[in-house]
């Protein structure tokens, strides 16, 4: 059903330019495409093209591909025009169920025939957000991690109208383009990390609402504890090492009964003001003073240096370092 080939596309369309589009235009941008970006907030092309900008070191840092220039961004003045010539379609507008059903719609009306077109959606189930567009079967989920221009994975999966092509063409160009792709099989709420990232939230919210942990004690928890392990290796082969030699059948033997313990509240505690007013003034306290272009930076530079250290690029060398001097 597809018109271009993964490895011939050259021109990639991104629908809303916030946090995760703009993330998409960096990342697509330091690949090498023409980018073409639309978003209809007023002030949308000088936040983008901040982004994009603030993002340029991390992504110089991890190499451009040849030719990779922010001059290759166009923001065009309406959605019709943004894809009319693209040959792979990014959407990454508001969580929002209607807003995502009816641009979805447009754009499957707008885009070239045979060009697939994947939303950025968190948690959304694509047979719930194909069901207006006339030809459903190019539309997938390509869920990205923030920022999607270094964070390497993008879950993929289609909905129950969506061509088993077009998943896997999604897939592919995603591999060309630089990421990790995980194909999933079935439709599953929230994908797969976000339903881990989500538990985890939740059981977060609950202690800060009961007064049982500060948000810095909960983000240290994980800095300074599993976050480091979980960089390399994830939190089934991690814990196959806490049952020593007999590996995860000890472990199961071992701690197996401990998952009756009660020690979740999976239940959402309520967002009430007073839980919400805690969460943002803990935060703010532990930034002490940074901003959020600080923090960006400094996330941006830790996530490459965990990538280097786990041998996921290559190390710098002190010509590197000078270079960047
Ligand atoms: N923020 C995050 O960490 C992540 C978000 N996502 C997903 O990415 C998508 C976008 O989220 P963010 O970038 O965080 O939101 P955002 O609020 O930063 O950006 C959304 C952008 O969409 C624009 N917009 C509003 N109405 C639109 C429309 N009808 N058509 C096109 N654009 C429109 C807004 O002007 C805004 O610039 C959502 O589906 C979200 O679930 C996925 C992974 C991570
Ligand atoms: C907060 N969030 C649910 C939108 C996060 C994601 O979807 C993925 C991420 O970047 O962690």
């Amino acid at each position: 059903m597809t018109v271009t080939n993964p490895e011939s596309v050259r021109r990639v369309a991104c629908v809303g330019a916030g946090v995760i589009g703009g993330g998409w235009v960096a990342h697509f941008l330091a690949r090498g495409y023409d980018v073409t970006a639309w978003d209809p907030a007023p002030d949308a092309e000088q936040r983008l093209r901040r982004l994009v900008e603030a993002a340029w070191p991390a992504l110089t840092q991890l190499g451009l591909a040849e030719g990779a220039s922010q001059e290759r961004l166009t923001v065009a003045a309406t959605l019709e025009e943004a894809v009319a010539d693209a040959q792979f379609v990014q959407e990454s507008a508001p969580e929002k169920l209607e807003l995502k059903r009816e641009l979805l719609a447009k754009l499957d009306a707008a885009a070239p025939a045979g060009v697939v077109i994947a939303s950025s959606t968190s948690g959304y189930p694509m047979t719930d957000m194909q069901t207006e567009a006339a030809t459903p079967g190019r539309l997938v989920v390509g869920h990205p991690f923030n920022p999607p221009y270094l964070i390497p994975l993008v879950e993929v999966v289609g909905g129950e109208r969506t061509d088993a092509d077009a998943v896997a063409w999604a897939s592919r160009f995603y591999e060309i383009a630089g990421k990790s792709v995980i194909t999933m099989k079935s439709e599953v709420p929230g994908f797969i990390a976000n339903r881990l990232q989500e538990a985890l939230w939740r059981e977060a919210l609950h202690m800060v609402a009961n007064g049982e942990a500060t948000v810095q004690e909960i983000d240290d928890s994980i800095t300074e504890g599993p976050g480091l392990r979980w960089a390399f290796m994830g939190p089934m082969l991690t814990f196959a090492l806490a049952g020593g030699e007999g590996g995860m059948a000890h472990m199961l033997d071992h701690f197996g009964p401990s998952l009756k313990s009660p020690w979740t509240r999976l239940e959402a505690p309520e967002l009430d003001k007073k839980l919400y007013d805690a969460v943002v003034a803990g935060c703010d306290q532990e930034a002490n003073g940074r901003t959020i272009a600080d923090l960006v930076a400094e996330r941006d530079q830790g996530v490459i240096d965990v990538l280097r250290a786990t041998g996921r690029l290559p190390r710098q060398t002190t010509a590197d370092t000078e270079g960047t001097a």
